[in-house]
């Protein structure tokens, strides 16, 4: 491959100390993968400190079980499923995609590049569950982050990347490379190449992200693994490019989307699917991730006539013929000391049309295995350093090893070795020397099953989309169930569960529980004045400005037109109190703009703790209600709660409010009045 970056130059971008890099959390968990004795128990617990990166992997993991396998809950599960190397770059890539999300390049559009990025990512990762060359899972994080080169440069040089980005953005032919490469003497395939590798990525995907945009340097055999891996990635990238398209650009570009697919094995049909799979799991993805992602009409309407090549013989059996040749077509590896039996093998098999590897040796017969996944092996029995049986009893232990066909190659009238080969997992053997026909037609035998494994594979596969779908559609019904729409937070149904989960809590630990009803003050006076579409609007502003507010551990929840319930855990109503009035003091302060108006709005608070006579949750709520009914008694813009005992020279000290004593009350408040317009109209 002749595009790497100049390693000298990368180094010294490195030594800068300028480029991206995985942080924190990240960055122990890919150190823990790369160690070979790396313990799951240790792995789980390093990974459980970073509770986002916890929600993701378990979601990835859930993405790819089998349909009619247990919902995947826990860390270990998760890891199980995926697998090291999977999880290793998830890591690095949701650790990039977490502490770049914005940057001082001011005409880089962050938001823009990593929602693309995670478009490609689910495209690419739904190309490689059809193509099946490698897990699909690790294709996410290539996906991901194929372009990692642009956000470095945007990183490394805002400025002049900045310019360089609006005088491109200026010009109709601009080409990004040339110009970065006369910028900065190199351009951002090269600089994503080398970050790849310096962070351990396969080979392959190193390669495949140097040339996916310029496809023609690369020198693969059409049918080779490099080359799918390539060619996943063009129509990843192609997917992404369609599906952002308006309506007139998608036309245009299926013309040349469908032909990447075509390479694939893919019909225009299978692409359109992969596009509206993709399109899905990225809104899916999006949401989960905080990031932007618009609703993208689907492309399941009827392939559009792509002129004569649609309709062409060739074109026709171009769209059959790859995926013909895949299921005809086997990867085999041969594992044989003697490189005569080896030639003999590979003549024969070749002839067949068969991809063969060699391996001389049981220890290289593991990792070309593991690396090739071959769907066929011949194993010599006695092949040296890992022997024969003993190779196909590891394999048999693998993932990737359960699904191979192996077929022992054995001296003649050994049974004792016939029956161990059998036993540790063989499918069939052949005797030596080999008699040319009867291998044939025992290849034929092993092809038959190997097809009916992969038409089993193909109905699983989906059987597995199908079962996702249905999970995805149940946690997104799940989800809106529990959810306000207009401000999304919880609603009044799951407050009032986590209400019972903290009261049980709270009953058990004997710690207090308060609760806070938070009201907006003459709010009807804003829809009466600006009209409904504003009253929204300051809902919203308001709903962010409470929220700000609290401590992490406390939940708010949207519990009618505009009041708020929020549960504060292992607080007395002192605390609660203090809480209270700093949402009081945030919201006051809060300049709230709804089209050309600019609002000042004040609420009205009740706080209650429970206590031991109060029977239920719902008492503890009726308490803050009438604190919250007290406050808006008082006038309004104030916290209150109708329980007594509290240290009111403490609160007083720490609050800049005046401080109103009631018997048996504390109420909070600064005076005003809301709402008022702090601006003129237009
Ligand atoms: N814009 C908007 N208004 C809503 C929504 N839900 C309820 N409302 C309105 O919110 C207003 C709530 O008013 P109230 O709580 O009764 O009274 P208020 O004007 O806030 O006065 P006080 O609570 O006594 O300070 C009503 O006019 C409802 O119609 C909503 O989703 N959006």
């Amino acid at each position: 491959m002749g595009s790497t970056i100049d390693i000298r130059t990368f180094e010294q971008i490195k030594a800068s100390g300028d480029l991206p890099s995985p942080k924190g959390s990240a960055l122990a968990i890919i150190r823990l993968t790369r160690q070979d004795d790396v313990s799951l128990a240790e792995l789980t617990r390093v990974i459980k400190t970073d509770p986002a990166f916890v929600g993701r992997l378990i979601k990835a993991a859930n993405g790819a079980t089998v349909g009619g396998r247990r919902k995947i809950a826990s860390v270990q599960d998760a890891l199980t499923v995926l697998g090291l190397p999977a999880v290793r770059n998830m890591a690095l890539g949701f650790s990039l995609l977490s502490s770049l999300r914005s940057g001082a390049c001011k005409a880089f559009d962050y938001d823009a590049y990593w929602s693309g990025a995670l478009l490609t990512a689910v495209a690419l990762q739904a190309v490689a569950q059809r193509i099946r060359t490698v897990p699909p899972d690790e294709m996410f994080c290539l996906g991901l982050l194929s372009r990692i080169g642009e956000l470095a440069l945007a990183t490394i040089y805002p400025d002049a990347y900045g310019e360089l980005l609006t005088l491109l953005s200026a010009s109709d032919d601009g080409d990004l490379a040339a110009s970065e490469r006369t910028a900065f003497a190199m351009d951002h395939r090269e600089l994503t190449a080398a970050m790849l590798a310096d962070w351990g990525l396969p080979r392959l995907f190193v390669e495949a992200a140097a040339l996916f945009e310029v496809p023609e340097r690369a020198q693969w055999p059409a049918d080779s693994r490099q080359r799918q891996i390539l060619d996943a990635l063009r129509l990843a990238d192609a997917i992404r490019q369609t599906c952002l398209a308006d309506p007139s650009g998608r036309a245009e570009r299926v013309a040349w989307l469908y032909p990447l697919g075509e390479r694939l094995g893919i019909d225009p049909d299978g692409v359109n699917a992969l596009c509206d799979g993709a399109i899905e799991s990225w809104v899916d993805w999006a949401r989960l991730l905080k990031m932007p992602a618009q609703a993208l009409p689907p492309m399941t309407t009827p392939v559009p006539a792509m002129g004569p090549r649609s309709t062409s013989g060739a074109a026709a059996e171009a769209a059959k013929s790859p995926s013909m040749v895949a299921a005809s077509r086997l990867r085999v590896l041969v594992v044989d000391a003697d490189p005569a039996v080896r030639g003999l093998l590979r003549g024969m098999l070749e002839r067949a049309g068969h991809d063969v590897f060699e391996a001389d040796c049981g220890r290289q017969g593991m990792e070309l295995a593991l690396e090739v996944q071959p769907q066929m092996m011949l194993v010599d029995a006695g092949v040296v350093e890992i022997d024969g049986l003993s190779l196909t009893r590891a394999l048999r232990q693998t993932r990737i090893g359960r699904g191979i066909y192996i077929l022992v190659l054995t001296e003649h009238g050994d049974d004792e070795c016939l029956i161990e080969a059998f036993d540790n997992g063989a499918d069939d053997y052949v005797t030596k020397p080999v008699r040319p026909r009867l291998l044939a037609a025992r290849l034929r035998a092993g092809h038959r099953v190997i097809r009916l494994q992969q038409e089993v594979e193909h109905d699983r596969e989906e059987i597995r989309r199908f079962a996702a779908e249905l999970a995805v559609k149940n946690r997104r019904l799940e989800e809106a169930a529990m959810t306000d729409p207009l401000t999304g937070f919880p609603n009044r149904r799951y407050a009032i569960e986590r209400m019972q989960q903290a009261w049980a809590s709270a009953q058990r630990s004997g710690r207090p529980l308060c609760a806070m009803v938070i009201d907006i003050d003459a709010f009807k006076q804003i829809n009466d004045t600006h009209g409904h579409d504003v009253g929204d609007q300051v809902l919203c502003q308001i709903s962010a400005a409470i929220k700000h507010a609290l401590r992490a551990p406390d939940m708010v929840a949207r519990t009618g037109g505009d009041e708020f319930l929020v549960l504060c855990p292992e607080t007395d109503l002192e605390a609660a109190l203090h809480c209270g009035e700093r949402v009081r003091q945030a919201v006051r302060a809060a300049r709230v703009s709804a089209g050309e108006v600019v609002l000042s709005l004040s609420i009205s608070a009740g706080v209650a703790q429970s206590e031991a006579h109060m029977p239920d949750p719902d008492a503890l709520i009726k308490v803050a209600d009438q604190g919250a009914y007290l406050a808006k008694a008082q006038g309004r813009n104030r916290v209150a709660s109708v329980q007594s005992g509290v240290c009111a020279d403490a609160i007083r000290q720490g609050l800049a409010g005046q401080h109103v004593g009631m018997k048996g009350t504390q109420v909070y408040a600064d005076g005003a009045v809301s709402p008022t317009v702090l601006n003129e109209r237009g």
